[in-house]
């Protein structure tokens, strides 16, 4: 996969030189680069902004730049990402779809965000979609790009060490991961549960099953509809 994010603020996406996203990129498995908005820019105080038509406060981020920046970047198969508190919202499964895709081109706005007409004429020429990570507002989007890429790089195939963890991992069947526990078996009067040191994987495996779907109950009711639940798990619910 090839990731462009094209920022005024390149440095704030350091961190994804980091950890395993950098060792996505140091396999191959991930090709990112990151370009500052303003070498697109012509004049001499390199602009990115102007004040918004029919007025209001603050900035918007003028079409030029991003124009320019999106003919020299995008391709054919290019999808343009652009967070927005008005996207569609961020989730592992947005996670899953976007992982599967050759070229994303990362377009993290700042001020009040970018001129509509930069998504309306990229949308002419690729895919263009605008995601949200939740109901608060952020100053700009590259927060969310350091989200986005984190999720979706972890679901690229020869990142995780053990794909089993894609399995057990939280949102899997739409429900919220059990609770973990690790050593020493007693901290601060709190023994782990007997259970998870019988070493009967079935019994284990079960329990994990109940802690995930009433966890998921008690938390995000929401997500229990989409959740694929079989006899057992309702049972869990009824007890
Ligand atoms: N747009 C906009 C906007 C609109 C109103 C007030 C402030 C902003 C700031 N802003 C500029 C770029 C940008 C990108 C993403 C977010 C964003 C995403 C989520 N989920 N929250 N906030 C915010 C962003």
């Amino acid at each position: 996969m090839r990731v462009d994010v094209v920022s005024i603020f390149p440095e704030y996406l350091a961190p994804l030189e980091l950890s395993l996203i950098g060792k996505a990129r140091g396999l191959g498995i991930l090709e990112l680069q990151v370009h500052d908005l303003r070498t697109w820019t012509n004049d001499v105080h390199r602009t990115v902004d102007d004040t918004p038509y029919g007025g209001g406060p603050g900035m918007v981020m003028r079409p030029e730049p991003w124009g320019r920046a999106l003919d020299q970047v995008a391709t054919p198969e290019s999808t343009l990402i652009v967070p927005t508190p008005a996207g569609e919202p961020f989730t592992q499964r947005v996670a899953h779809e976007l992982a599967d895709l050759p070229h994303l081109i990362f377009a993290p706005g700042r001020y009040e965000g970018i001129d509509q007409r930069v998504l309306d004429h990229a949308a002419t020429r690729m895919n263009v979609r605008e995601v949200s990570l939740g109901d608060y507002v952020l100053f700009g989007g590259e927060v969310a790009v350091l989200v986005i890429v984190e999720a979706i790089t972890r679901l690229l195939p020869g990142v995780l060490g053990n794909a089993d963890s894609l399995v057990e991992e939280s949102h899997t069947g739409g429900l919220l991961e059990a609770p973990m526990y690790t050593k020493p078996a007693v901290w601060r009067e709190q023994p782990v549960p007997e259970i998870l040191r019988s070493g009967d994987h079935g019994r284990i495996a079960r329990w994990r099953r109940a802690q995930a779907v009433l966890r998921t109950a008690e938390r995000r009711p929401d997500l229990l509809a989409a959740a694929d639940l079989d006899k057992r798990d309702l049972d869990v619910l009824n007890e």
